[in-house]
């Protein structure tokens, strides 16, 4: 099929208070062409994304799709949507409660006699959905189905109804390998059928599998559009970062266990809890970090959960640092010296409204109590103090949280939990969401944590970001720690098969 334009924007500039976000950005789109958009945190992709969907305005440039002659400028997702453009995000936005079909067919059912034709609405979303390889129930409430398929199903809603640009933003953040390569073969399918599909993924692996062409942004300015074939990972981590890269090997090995210790920090015996995560045993020394590996759904954050008090055990014993504590709450576990950065920091984390100074000093203003109100200087000293550490961009610091971009409020939820000085830190995904680069900072500060006696709790779903940070490893198979390996097995190779259930010994 010749690859025709079917989305070209020009010029296109944005500007918030005291960001230029988008800075005569231009970016092409053909038929049949997976493209990604990458850049670092506050590249500007959302921005551009938003632009086109008509969720922000911008001040110029122009926005032309296939088969209208005059350019267009949306005003609502909707008029996108009517002009062939559908965006589908990490966080499905559809009714968990509604059946499959009724999500596919919802403001368009079929109609017979003036009501709904459920017999119609449930062949045809059978059809739509077998037409994809997605051979499911779809009477069924959505529910029923895991975050990945009901991704896709929003994917099939979207392209069934205008088919021509179809963006997918950060699709699979919360997706394992398995449902990865099922997302893929969905969109290569589409791809086949001749959709334009914008990528918006922060994961080079996925885009040198899946994609054809890369644009990436820098600072808000386009740094260039590329043939995905042409461009070797390193360039394009230059290209996104603006600079050499050479850093990643850097910290690799580099004294990764400060001096063994013999004294536990955290010394949990048979704590479990029913339904969540099977009973454990698992001691944790000072200044070391412990990665926690599985597949996704194996329990790595019911563990965490557990032993943070965010879910309370229901069996075993609790020692930290030699005495036994009872954690009923998160707050419990603070005053014992603890900190954890959630996986699910939208709903747990951030505070919205609040300022970037205000996000950044929560947790320490709990633990110090609220009759002991940290003072302005203090605050502004301290904010300061982690925005330049974790490079966070923004703004001023009493910018609203709510205005960052993604990655950077990630980073300021890190921060928040640095400046309590906990001695032990659980860091559930810290780095997912976030730039090439910053995630190198985040890998290297964990690892300098652990240096200053910090003993660090590690879950990723990125094997080789474990086996650069961690010294000892905890392996979680359906809900159960299942093993350890120990710093001489942490390589791809061992992981794989302790997490497959190989067994590690040979
Ligand atoms: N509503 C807003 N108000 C003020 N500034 C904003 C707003 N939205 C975005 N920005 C700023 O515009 C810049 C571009 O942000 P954008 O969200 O487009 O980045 P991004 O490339 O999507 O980053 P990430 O990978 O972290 O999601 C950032 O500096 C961000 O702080």
């Amino acid at each position: 099929m010749p690859n025709e334009i079917v989305l070209s924007m020009k010029n296109i500039s944005k500007t918030f208070p005291g960001v230029r976000a988008l800075d005569h950005v231009d970016f092409t789109l053909r038929s049949g062409e997976i493209h990604a958009l990458m850049g670092e945190n506050g590249a500007g992709k959302s921005t551009l994304i938003k632009v086109l969907t008509g969720v922000e305005e911008f001040e110029s440039g122009e926005i032309k799709i296939e088969g209208e002659s005059q350019m267009i400028i949306n005003h609502s997702p909707q008029e996108a949507q009517e002009h062939g453009i559908s965006t589908v995000y990490q966080e499905v936005n559809l009714c968990p409660n509604l059946s499959v079909a009724e999500n596919l067919f919802i403001g368009r059912e079929p109609k017979r006699a003036g009501l709904i034709d459920w017999k119609t609405m449930n062949r045809k979303a059978a059809e739509l959905l077998s037409k994809l390889d997605m051979n499911i129930d779809v009477t069924k409430a959505l529910e029923n189905y895991s975050i990945a398929l009901q991704q896709m199903i929003a994917i099939a809603r979207a392209v069934d109804m205008s088919a021509k640009v179809l963006i997918l933003d950060e699709p699979t953040s919360s997706l394992d390998d398995n449902e990865v390569e099922k997302l893929f073969r969905l969109m290569k399918r589409l791809k086949a059928d001749g959709v334009g599909i914008i990528f918006v993924t922060h994961f080079l692996e996925q885009v040198y599998e899946v994609c054809d062409k890369i644009t990436v942004l820098r600072n808000g300015g386009l740094v260039g559009e590329y043939e995905v074939e042409k461009l070797p990972r390193v360039q394009l981590v230059a290209k996104m970062m603006g600079k050499d890269f050479d850093d990643l090997e850097a910290i690799k090995k580099e004294g990764k266990t400060a001096g063994k210790s013999s004294e536990a920090v955290i010394d949990a015996k048979g704590i479990g809890r029913q339904g969540t995560i099977k009973p454990y045993d698992l001691q944790i020394y000072k200044g070391e970090v412990i990665g926690l590996t599985g597949l996704l759904g194996s329990g790595r954050s019911e563990l965490a959960r557990s032993l943070y008090g965010a879910d309370k055990p229901d069996s075993g014993e609790l020692k930290v640092n030699g005495k036994t504590v009872v954690l009923h709450t998160p707050l419990d576990a603070m005053m014992a010296g603890m900190a954890y950065l959630p996986e699910n920091r939208k709903e747990e984390g951030i505070v919205a409204d609040l300022s970037v100074r205000e996000n950044l000093i929560l947790a320490l203003q709990a633990k110090r109590g609220m009759f002991h109100p940290i003072g302005s200087k203090e605050q502004e000293e301290l904010a300061n103090k982690y925005v330049k550490l974790l490079q966070i961009k923004t703004a001023s610091l009493d910018t609203p949280v709510r205005s960052l971009s993604g990655g950077n409020q990630q980073k300021v939820i890190l921060g928040r939990w640095l400046l309590t000085d906990p001695d032990f830190l659980i860091l559930d995904e810290p780095t997912r969401g976030i730039d090439v680069g910053t995630k190198t900072e985040i890998q290297k500060l964990v690892v300098q944590l652990a240096k200053e006696g910090v003993t660090v709790m590690f879950i990723s779903s990125e094997i080789e970001e474990m086996i650069r940070t961690c010294s000892r490893m905890a392996v979680l198979r359906d809900r159960e720690k299942v093993s350890e390996l120990m710093e001489d097995e942490l390589d791809q190779n061992h992981i794989m098969k302790a997490i497959a259930g190989g067994g590690t010994d040979e």
